[in-house]
């Protein structure tokens, strides 16, 4: 068993008698990049805030940090709370030496701190919150989370209002702040940064977990898809061709067989059909949602990310 930053069993909450979360299991080893996916409503943030002892669960067990009481390590934690919100006549600097203060660093190091993260990501220090861009005061606060050096960051959709240049430069924050020892929990219904970013992911929908692992392993449970065009289009290798096999601009496209590609291989070369391409893709981890969770991720956020 990996040394585990979080370990959850059997959580549970119920709001006005509908149940938000339903029993859910995890397991999040220490120093990796570990993603929470899900639609709307799935119960990601219900989740999260559960682990940070924002909210009890009715239900259920959690472990942070080897503390069954999340307040206990909270100087050690880090949070984004999906809805943001800084006090808007605050400086920068102030902001998020005060984001650390909160969590147990001094002011003074606070704002020693706060100039030079801040010089490192181009943005001001002296500037009061309300003349920063959404995005830019976004950006403040993400570096409020990290300031006190925490080893548990938690975000909660982090990547939501950032333009495609901050996106990408929260994905190197994220992977600087784990080669620096830290583990980081995020959730999103963005599946493309998931993909990237993390090693494992929770897939949850309707308050329960429906795949918690590795991404290869939740790809895997889709066989590859194969695409294949050819010199001469008609044969008698169409025979040979799997039943799913559909024609879309000259280029055959199906599931890979379970028997393998060889059948068809020998097929295509007996009856000299002149192989122009064969692709075998394995499915995006996209796909493997739509499949684990029956559902299309929030096309919206999706064109965006
Ligand atoms: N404080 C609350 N009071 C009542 N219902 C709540 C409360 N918090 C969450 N819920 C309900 O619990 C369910 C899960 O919500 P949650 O915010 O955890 O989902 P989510 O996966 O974070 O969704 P989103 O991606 O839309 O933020 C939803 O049906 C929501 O309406």
């Amino acid at each position: 068993m990996p040394d585990l930053a979080i370990s959850a069993t059997g959580l549970t909450k119920t709001f006005g008698g509908v149940p938000a979360v339903r029993g859910i299991d995890l397991a999040v080893p220490a120093g990796s990049i570990y993603g929470i996916l899900g639609p709307n409503g799935a119960g990601k943030t219900t989740t999260l805030r559960m682990l940070l002892g924002i909210i009890d669960p009715d239900g259920g067990e959690r472990r942070i940090l080897g503390s069954a009481d999340p307040l206990a390590v909270a100087p050690l934690v880090g949070y984004l709370p999906e809805e943001r919100g800084l006090y808007p006549g605050m400086t920068g600097r102030e902001a998020i030496a005060f984001m650390g203060a909160l969590r147990g660093l001094s002011l003074a190091e606070g704002r020693r701190r706060a100039v030079a993260l801040l010089a490192d990501h181009g943005l001001p220090a002296d500037r009061p919150i309300r003349t920063l861009s959404k995005g830019m005061a976004q950006l403040v606060q993400l570096l409020g989370t990290m300031v006190h050096e925490p080893r548990l960051i938690v975000l909660d959709e982090p990547f939501s209002g950032l333009d495609a240049i901050n996106q990408q430069r929260l994905e190197g924050l994220i992977r600087a702040q784990a080669a620096g020892g830290a583990t980081i929990l995020f959730s999103t219904h963005v599946i493309a940064h998931a993909e990237r970013l993390c090693e494992r992911i929770a897939i949850i929908a309707g308050g329960e977990v429906r795949f918690e692992g590795e991404i290869a392993t939740a790809r895997a449970r889709l066989p590859s898809r194969v695409r294949l065009s050819t010199k001469v289009a008609d044969g008698a290798w169409h025979a040979a061709l799997p039943a799913d096999a559909v024609l879309r601009d000259g280029v055959w496209q199906f599931q890979l067989p379970q028997g393998g590609i060889e059948p068809l291989l020998a097929a295509l070369i007996d009856a000299k059909a002149g192989i122009e391409t064969l692709a075998i893709e394995p499915p995006s981890l996209h796909e493997a949602f739509v499949a684990i969770v029956g559902a299309e991720p929030d096309p919206v956020a999706e064109a965006l990310s």
